[in-house]
């Protein structure tokens, strides 16, 4: 192990009894000497990972993969059936839902209880008090107690405190789009700028876009198990063409725009769709004849960066074709007196081959991490072709002939 080593979890299992019947629980206490009536269900198995100080790691997987759990091992909040956890350092986590609130205890009163389980001195706590609350933005429910609270408001205090108590390790589950408009933005600006420092990070999500943007490392969890370890995209792919290629389809995307009633955040306005001349939502293109142009109208509030904008190409098994964003391609459309941005993105002789494809568009923040908005299936394309070139693109390519023999 290194020096600088954050966690290591060697050979962990975890492993459920499950019971068909309620009576079966009972069953198996008072005859479980001599029959079973209960099942064995590994969901996490014989898992070895060792994560270094200041790593970002990303873990993913189908649904029931066993994401959670793992992390729930790390945190401690479960324990292993075997193998060992062993962490250095402070851990905070975002769990699932006010995981570690007192519901009877104030805003108030459970900052203490939680902050003093992170391992902070009532000292340290009241000097990181104001912080707390000041960032939660829900000062004047404070001293309710948290079961009055909104799932919003539980989550900004949780995640407040998580963010506020200096940890070492963060851990977040499914969660960086904790809360909703202006303080989804703030918070993902935390989990950045722990980044930046250094800090350790666990985070499980389905958004391969923020597998890829965020972490250095990404573990796939198959069926309890680690199928894969190593750098984000080769194993991101990987793990897109087995999602593809199995029918049932996951939630791919990351979450969706939600203002959660905040007017002031950026905003797609509109997006309209033409090729050669003819607008609509839906499209008859010619592959490699059309031009596609798509223009773009969105909200860029002053008091925020100017968001950048990206349009993704999805075919019919889901499976993202191309993508394209101003920010990754360097071109910038200056915010008008109105405060809205306006661009449009060409695609000149459209190379996409015969098939159905969607078109999304995603509104995302200045540095293309953090997504304010995204708009699904803004429009669906309709390629016809001439010839029998196959596949989904047709990509720049050149014959070279050798040259030819004359006899004399
Ligand atoms: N308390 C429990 N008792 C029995 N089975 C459980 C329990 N908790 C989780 N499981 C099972 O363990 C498996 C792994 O669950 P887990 O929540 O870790 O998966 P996940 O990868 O986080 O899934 P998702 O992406 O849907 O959140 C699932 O099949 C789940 O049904």
């Amino acid at each position: 192990m290194s020096s600088n080593w954050a966690l290591s979890l060697q050979q962990v299992s975890k492993c459920y009894h499950l019971f068909e019947r309620p009576q079966d629980r009972l069953k198996q206490f008072l005859f479980g000497r001599w029959k079973r009536y209960e099942k064995s269900f590994w969901a996490v198995q014989d898992v070895t990972i060792n994560v270094d100080h200041g790593e970002v790691i990303g873990i993913i997987g189908r649904n029931g993969a066993g994401k959670s759990t793992l992390l729930q091992l790390i945190c401690g909040t479960l324990t292993p059936t075997s193998g060992t956890v062993a962490v250095n350092g402070r851990v905070a986590a975002l769990l699932e839902l006010g995981a570690g609130f007192n519901p009877d205890f104030t805003g108030k009163e459970n900052i203490f209880l939680n902050a003093a389980i992170l391992g902070l001195s009532q000292k340290e706590i009241e000097e990181r008090y104001e912080e707390i609350v000041e960032f939660s933005g829900i000062r004047e429910f404070i001293d309710q107690p948290v079961k009055t609270y909104s799932s919003g408001m539980y989550v900004r205090l949780a995640f407040s405190v998580a963010i506020n108590v200096d940890p070492d390790i963060l851990i977040i589950d499914e969660a960086l789009s904790v809360g909703d408009g202006i303080f989804a933005r703030k918070s993902f600006d935390k989990i950045m700028a722990m980044k930046e420092a250094g800090k350790t990070i666990l985070f499980c999500s389905h958004s391969m876009y923020q597998i890829e943007s965020i972490c250095n490392r990404v573990i796939w969890l198959e069926k309890g198990r680690v199928r894969e370890i190593g750098p984000p995209p080769p194993i991101v792919s990987r793990y897109e063409i087995s999602l593809a290629s199995s029918k049932e389809s996951e939630p791919q995307s990351l979450h969706t725009g939600n203002h959660g009633g905040d007017t002031d955040l950026p905003r797609i306005r509109s997006i309209i769709l033409s090729a050669d001349g003819i607008q609509g939502r839906e499209l008859a293109v010619r592959s490699r004849k059309s031009n596609l142009l798509i223009e773009m109208t969105y909200d860029a509030p002053s008091h925020l960066p100017t968001p950048t904008i990206a349009i993704g190409i999805t075919s019919s098994d889901g499976r993202t074709v191309c993508s394209a964003g101003n920010l990754n391609d360097q071109v910038f459309s200056p915010r008008d007196e109105d405060g809205k941005v306006r661009i449009k993105l060409e695609f000149p002789a459209i190379p996409l081959l015969k098939g159905e494809y969607t078109i999304s568009a995603f509104l995302l923040c200045e540095r293309g991490l953090h997504i304010y908005e995204q708009a699904l299936d803004v429009g669906k394309l309709y390629v016809s072709q001439h010839d029998l070139e196959q596949g989904l693109v047709s990509i720049p390519h050149r014959w070279i002939k050798t040259l030819e023999t004359v006899e004399s």
